[in-house]
């Protein structure tokens, strides 16, 4: 037998199930999120109501919690490379870091990675206990794929080999942390599919340039997300338009437009558009994120990484 779950009002919706057997009415409860106190109360308003019910003589409240501990990882992918995702990765870190998120992120890119390039740091990730440790920098830990060979050497790993650096990434020392920003390697390949079934990430996002090619590429990208049901939060339109320095006219050399119409033809949401930007780049390759400074990029980014927080499930 079981309780009517509507008997229990707004705390219905984290019942997972309900029996009663001899008198004794037992009760799955997520707990997902709560602290201490609300979980207690939480438990204490359940324990009431089913003890009125008929035939009810002792109740027993199991708790579950998925994941609660753990950092939610939000994969950042594009259909091919250059595109701006490790760009776009690093500042929506940086970004969330600013806004008070414990925030850490992945550098998955075995094609190339460049997270400690963006960031600006050349220190190496200590291991404990075979466990790897972030470094920390600008607000953000990090592990990154190039922390794990010698600066500059190409890496072509192919399948067991690149999938097993890559889980120590994901299995490193993440206490403490909120949210993991997972700059994926571009593509759709294998690699990208067993990361993302190992990870599990909560959501991802989608980077693209406007032009139709690259928005080809964006839509396999959504596609593989789909495929492995994680959500897509949305997708960012990257150097959507160029402001000329000298006469401040604004053109779009690849287009303008695209990545919004095919998040809407594709029922994803459109996080927003960044416009191509010399200082961007330049702050960049010198390892200073823009969202960490005080001009209009930081200002971008911000309102990207929000559009994203909002769109997580
Ligand atoms: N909005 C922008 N304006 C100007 N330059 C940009 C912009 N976004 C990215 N870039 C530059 O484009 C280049 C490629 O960016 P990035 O490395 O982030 O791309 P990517 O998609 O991660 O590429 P890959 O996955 O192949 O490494 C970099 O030099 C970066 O500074």
């Amino acid at each position: 037998m079981t309780l009517d779950p509507s008997l229990f009002g707004a705390d219905a919706a984290r019942l997972r199930s309900t029996r009663l057997a001899q008198e004794v009415a037992t009760l799955v409860v997520d707990a997902t999120g709560l602290g201490e106190a609300e979980r207690s109360a939480l438990e204490g308003r359940l324990k009431a109501i089913a003890m009125s019910e008929e035939g009810v003589t002792e109740v027993r409240v199991a708790m579950t919690a998925s994941k609660a501990a753990g950092p939610k990882l939000i994969a950042v992918g594009a259909g091919k490379g250059g595109v701006g995702k490790s760009t776009v990765s690093v500042n929506l870190a940086v970004a969330l870091a600013r806004m008070g998120h414990k925030v850490g992120i992945i550098d998955a890119d075995i094609y190339g990675p460049s997270q400690p390039t963006l960031l600006g740091t050349s220190e190496r990730p200590e291991a404990k206990d075979k466990q790897l440790i972030p470094v920390e920098v600008q607000g953000v830990k990090m592990l990154s794929v190039g922390q794990l060979v010698s600066p500059g050497h190409a890496l072509a790993w192919r399948g067991p080999m690149a999938s097993g650096a890559l889980a120590q990434l994901v299995e490193g020392d993440w206490s403490g942390t909120e949210i993991i920003i997972v700059d994926l390697p571009p593509g759709t390949g294998d690699v990208q599919l067993s990361l993302i079934q190992k990870s599990r990430p909560v959501g991802a996002v989608v980077v693209s340039t406007p032009q139709d090619l690259s928005l080809i590429d964006a839509r396999r990208a959504i596609d593989l997300f789909g495929k492995t049901s994680v959500p897509v939060l949305g997708i960012i339109e990257n150097m959507a338009g160029y402001q000329c320095p000298h006469c401040g006219e604004t053109s779009d050399p690849f287009g303008s437009g695209g990545a919004e119409a095919a998040a809407a033809e594709m029922g994803v949401p459109f996080l927003g558009r960044l416009p191509l930007s010399a200082s961007l780049r330049a702050e960049s390759d010198a390892g200073r994120p823009p969202a960490g400074g005080e001009g209009p990029a930081a200002a971008a980014f911000r309102t990207l990484a929000e559009a994203m927080l909002a769109q997580l499930p």
